[in-house]
């Protein structure tokens, strides 16, 4: 006989000791974040507490000095929990994002903000971009591009009509998932459900395994899911949040073409965010209709080595320029070479607008 029954009381009596250690620092921690909070509030008696630069860098942190056994990404998704329980017992951040409950943009808010945060679905992205600037909530949290399917135009086009600013990115691995409900005909499944970027996403696998059942877009994947629920010959495409939200079985799990499928997100706001160290800032330009015009735009990033993560364009709106450019980049416009470099474009472009310096995504 081994001697195992006696090892697992000691180690359980370990963890119990560790747990009390853990427990006690903890509460340690979030008195810590509450004194940070009185002081803020001496300070101005409007303060937001949260500091998207302070959280990236606490979890940054963490990542670089965690040990192991546990994963870099797991052990900063606790501690992103930590701080959000601590944040929420002064003042819980309300978040309003592209609805209904359970689609990627609720996960990707709760991922960025943690469970604590009080998450407000809204019909439309521009009905995001409303509840911000009208401070009904402190943030919004909405899409703006996919790995596979690209660029999500309302986003961008509601940055130009607004005076909010970027004040985060969140990245998140999206799944999606053929499900069903209790009451659904397996066998007999002629209509599947989906949001229009998802079946896009799928293509090649509704080929391959449902090449004739009807697909029937909707406004949102939790939508899809709902409709299940009350027709037993359907299916739906959606992920891990509206299967729960519905109760719903995955009969096909990660059905998207590419596996590395993934959407980016923003988090809007009103808040100029400081450095955090590792930094991306969003610019939107119009330039003068002329040879050479986008040339005469990059030229001054390559020169100053800047390095662009992004570039899109999108027609503008005002018909005075012929189309307006997107770019994203590394670093921070309070770093002197970025700074340089805008003072640059400025004299090149008919306009410039900075929609934000914010912390590279962390998690
Ligand atoms: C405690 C602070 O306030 C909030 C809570 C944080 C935390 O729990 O670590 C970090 C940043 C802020 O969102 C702070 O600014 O340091």
């Amino acid at each position: 006989m081994s001697d195992a029954p006696i090892n697992l009381e000691t180690l359980r009596q370990r963890i119990d000791e560790l747990d009390s250690d853990i427990l006690r620092l903890i509460s340690e921690r979030a008195e810590c974040a509450r004194r940070v909070a009185e002081i803020k509030t001496q300070e101005d008696p409007q303060a937001v507490f949260y500091r998207p630069e302070r959280e990236a860098q606490v979890l940054r942190r963490i990542m670089e000095l965690n040990p192991g056994p546990l994963d870099g990404e797991e052990m900063a998704r606790l501690f992103r929990e930590i701080m959000s329980a601590c944040l929420a017992l002064e003042q819980p951040v309300k978040v309003a994002y592209l609805g209904p409950e359970g689609t990627f943009t609720q996960q990707a808010a709760l991922k960025h903000f943690g469970e604590s945060a009080v998450s407000l679905p809204m019909a439309a992205i521009d009905e995001v971009f409303r509840e911000v600037e009208a401070g009904a909530v402190n943030y919004g949290v909405v899409p703006v591009e996919n790995s596979t399917e690209g660029v999500i135009n309302h986003t961008l086009d509601s940055f130009m009509d607004s005076g909010l600013s970027i004040c985060g990115e969140v990245v998140l691995r999206i799944h999606h998932h053929l499900l069903v409900a209790d009451t659904t005909r397996r066998d007999k499944v002629s209509r599947i459900y989906s949001h229009p970027q998802s079946f896009a996403q799928c293509r090649k696998w509704l080929d391959a395994h449902y090449p004739h059942a009807e697909r029937v877009p909707v406004s949102s994947n939790a939508e899809a899911a709902r409709l299940v629920k009350t027709e037993w010959h359907s299916a739906a495409i959606a992920g891990d949040m509206a299967a729960k939200l519905y109760d719903l079985t995955r009969i096909a799990e990660k059905i998207e073409d590419r596996p590395d499928n993934s959407t980016r997100f923003l988090i809007i706001g009103n808040q100029d965010v400081p450095m955090s160290g590792e930094d991306k800032t969003s610019i939107v330009v119009a330039m003068r209709n002329q040879p050479g015009a986008l040339h005469d735009l990059l030229e001054p990033f390559h020169r100053h080595q800047i390095d662009l993560t992004r570039l899109e364009t999108r027609p503008s709106r005002s018909g005075v320029w012929n189309y307006v450019f997107f770019i994203d980049f590394k670093g921070h416009h309070d770093e002197p070479r970025v700074s340089a470099v805008l003072e640059e474009v400025r004299l090149r472009a008919a306009e410039v607008k900075v929609l934000g310096s914010f912390p590279q995504g962390v998690l």
